[in-house]
């Protein structure tokens, strides 16, 4: 399945975030991150599936993906300001969209 594959880019992007001290890095992990989450969002979930677009849920579903993408183009922002500390926190509010929209939906 695609969102899954999507979803360990995810994962595996947000680590290697977490874990570099490189900026020309961090940028890259970021980048890879937001394409995943742009892909997420041809996906529909398996509890979702079969929905059309007009669906609340879906709606729902979508809203989140687009809340990520937003958070990640701003924690892009401060790295590109060279703010790799404050980007690191502010990449908080990443885990914390994952842990509420896969409370919903996962
Ligand atoms: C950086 C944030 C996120 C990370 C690191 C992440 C990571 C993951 C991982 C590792 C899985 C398991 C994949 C598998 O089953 O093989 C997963 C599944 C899933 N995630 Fe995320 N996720 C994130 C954000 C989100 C958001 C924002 C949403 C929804 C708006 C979401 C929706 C789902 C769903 C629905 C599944 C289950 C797949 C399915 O039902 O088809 N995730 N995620």
């Amino acid at each position: 399945h695609q969102l899954e594959k999507d979803m360990h880019v995810l994962a595996k992007t947000i680590t290697a975030f977490a874990q570099t001290d490189d900026l020309a890095e961090a940028n890259k992990q970021l980048a890879l991150m937001r394409k995943a989450a742009v892909s997420s969002k041809a996906s529909l979930p398996h509890q979702l599936e079969g929905l059309t677009p007009e669906n609340d849920q879906v709606k729902s579903y979508q809203g989140g993906l687009d809340q990520l993408i937003a958070e990640i183009d701003a924690v892009t922002a401060l790295v590109e300001k060279g703010q790799l500390e404050d980007a690191k926190v502010e990449a908080l509010k990443l885990v914390k969209l994952r842990n509420e929209y896969h409370q919903q939906f996962k």
